[in-house]
């Protein structure tokens, strides 16, 4: 089977004629991730997505750490400059300019203060923003910002030197178990930051309490891998036996896990063997095409990095994040994938860009003109010679 996209599904791709555009293009499942927007708004794309002919996957939130509101939409904080990490207040309690004596305030949707110490480093935004902790207090973390950039709402964040007691089952989690699953009935459920089976037995133990009353009906379970807990031996291959679906979720696991980035494509090499070994399928996640949430071509590095996912590794599924969900060229990077994947799976074959049926039902007019430009190439080399 050739490898399938998944999309996450946001302002950029919430409209019939875009999700019309990915079922056209290798494009299986539809993600709503349920860290971001309302139960209605989630209904509302729900339906929009299975009109197109797509499945739904919901990803719950689990124990992740994240900003709170943040009230200045153009909050920049620079190299340097002094901030304040602290449990978001209620929205009466709040300080309007989430400022204090000009200390720049950032609410937190948990107190983490009792996993960090002095020096120790609070990731934000995939590690976009860098926080070194200067002073840690009852209930609030003084930090210096290590580098410039916008913070925004709920960005994740991430203490990969942190031991962090988050209960696995939020209060959200809960929320959207209890009044969405029902209403959606995805037909898959994705969930995050399991440590261990146990998560994972808690999880389908909440499920089906929320489906007592629907019949014929229960989701497929994406265990999505993030943290160094979930990789260690005695959790790993239990968590694969009882999911039926792996996704390797390169965003946060690159921050918890440590030495932070590196051990990414070393544990993804090692998990894609194991998914293999165990015929479970599985998602690589997070980054593909990172630059073109503002750029309409992306990076050698991105192209190569989709080249792995789907030729090496030969993944079940690629999956897109905010690429699609609030990305400039949401379409252009489904045909990136789309047209990658076909031409992998098609540019040996010698009959090439000539066959009406592969150049009418399967890639993008642009491929076509490539892989036909490549067999002149290759036809002018071997002529010279
Ligand atoms: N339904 C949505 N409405 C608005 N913005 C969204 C929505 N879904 C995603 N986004 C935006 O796209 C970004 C990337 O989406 P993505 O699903 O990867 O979320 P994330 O915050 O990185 O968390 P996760 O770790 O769950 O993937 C989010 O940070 C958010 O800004
Ligand atoms: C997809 C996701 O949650 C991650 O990469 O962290």
């Amino acid at each position: 089977m050739p490898t399938k996209i998944i999309t996450t599904l946001g302002p950029a791709s919430s409209n019939p004629e875009v999700l019309q555009y990915f079922k056209e293009h290798s494009v299986e499942i539809a993600r709503l991730n349920g860290s971001h927007g309302i139960i209605e708004e989630h209904v509302r794309v729900a339906k929009l997505a299975v009109n197109a002919g797509l499945d739904l996957m919901l990803d719950l939130p689990g124990p992740k750490i994240r900003l709170g509101e943040i009230d200045d939409k153009s909050l920049v904080v620079k190299t340097g400059e002094k901030v304040i990490i602290e449990k978001e207040k209620r929205k009466k309690e709040k300080n309007a300019l989430n400022k204090e004596n000009h200390i720049v305030i950032l609410p937190c949707q948990f107190s983490i203060e009792k996993s960090t110490k002095i020096n120790d480093i609070i990731y934000v935004d995939d590690g976009k923003l860098q926080f070194r902790v200067l002073k840690v207090e009852a209930n609030r973390i003084h930090a210096e910002a290590l580098n410039n950039g916008p913070v925004k709402t709920h960005k994740g964040v991430n203490l990969p030197y942190g031991n962090i007691d988050i209960d696995f089952l939020t209060e959200n989690d809960h929320r959207l178990i209890e009044n969405l699953l029902p209403i959606i009935k995805p037909k898959y459920v994705a969930t995050s930051f399991v440590k261990n089976i146990d998560d994972i037995h808690r999880l389908k133990n909440a499920i089906r309490n929320a489906l007592l009353n629907i019949k014929d009906y229960y989701p497929e379970i994406i265990v999505k891998i993030e943290m160094a807990e979930a990789i260690e031996p005695r959790n790993v291959t239990n968590i694969i036996n009882e999911s039926d679906m792996i996704m390797i979720a390169r965003g946060d696991l690159a921050l918890e896990t440590t030495p932070v980035h590196i051990r990414v494509p070393f544990i993804q090499t090692d998990l894609v063997q194991l998914c293999q070994k165990k015929k479970k399928p599985f998602i690589i996640a997070t980054q593909i095409l990172e630059s073109m949430i503002a750029c309409p071509v992306p990076t050698r590095a991105e192209v190569s990095d989709l080249y792995r996912a789907v030729v090496i590794d030969k993944a079940n599924y690629i999956m897109l994040s905010s690429e699609t969900a609030v990305g400039l060229y949401p379409k252009e990077c489904v045909t990136m994938m789309h047209d990658l994947i076909h031409y992998y799976q098609h540019s040996t074959i010698e009959s090439i860009g000539s066959s009406k049926k592969f150049a009418s039902e399967t890639v993008s007019k642009r491929t076509i003109k490539t892989i036909k430009k490549r067999k002149q190439l290759k036809t002018i080399k071997a002529e010279s010679f």
